[in-house]
């Protein structure tokens, strides 16, 4: 009878992709990691500075510079490969690990990721959990397939007195809500 658990989405069946494990006798988190080698640029980018440099001197910015500023700061998408199934009543919270920051500069600009029961299959994209990072140090970031690049916690939630019944499905993730009306 299947629970909770990690599976590989079909996109990378043939990947030879890890399903997360705990590292040590009571660690809370599965280990997730890359589906391929990526490379994080630095937001420290030249033309990032340059804007700096534009600004300090007064230079009138023009939208493509806003635009391009934009463009550095939104965070990349790494794959995992991975889906989670649970209980509908239990979420997956995707944390960063203390090492990616200690020593990669790997921030997850959202913080954590809230994975929901319901994004498993979903229509979309079979649920595939993405890491959202940003690389603050000055350096691209190389990060090789198989790296653990983020951890997984599985956690009951609680709903208030008055919850709102909802039945609509979960069609996508990545604000997929946002475009739906409501019911
Ligand atoms: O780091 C993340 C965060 C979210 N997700 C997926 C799983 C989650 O179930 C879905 C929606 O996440 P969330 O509810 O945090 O984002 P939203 O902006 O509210 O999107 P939506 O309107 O689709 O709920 O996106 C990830 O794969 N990685
Ligand atoms: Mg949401």
């Amino acid at each position: 009878m299947k629970t909770r658990g990690f599976e590989v989405v079909t996109r990378y069946k043939d990947a030879g992709i890890n399903l997360p494990r705990r590292q040590t006798l009571a660690s809370a988190g599965y280990d997730i990691e890359a589906a391929e080698d990526i490379t994080i640029p630095s937001i420290w980018r030249l033309d990032f500075v340059r804007i700096f440099r534009l600004i300090r001197n007064g230079h009138q910015l023009y939208e493509r510079d806003f635009e391009m500023a934009d463009k550095i700061l939104k965070p990349l998408l790494v794959p995992t490969g991975l889906k989670v199934y649970m209980p509908e009543d239990e979420v997956l919270i995707l944390a960063n690990r203390s090492s990616n920051t200690f020593k990669k500069h790997l921030a997850l600009p959202n913080g954590i990721g809230v994975i929901d029961a319901d994004y498993y299959n979903n229509p979309n994209n079979e649920g595939e959990l993405f890491v959202q990072v940003l690389n603050y140090g000055v350096c691209p970031l190389h990060i090789h397939k198989g790296d653990r690049i983020a951890q997984g916690i599985f956690m009951k939630y609680l709903k208030t007195d008055d919850d709102h019944p909802i039945s609509r499905a979960r069609l996508s993730g990545f604000g997929s809500t946002n475009e739906e009306e409501d019911d």
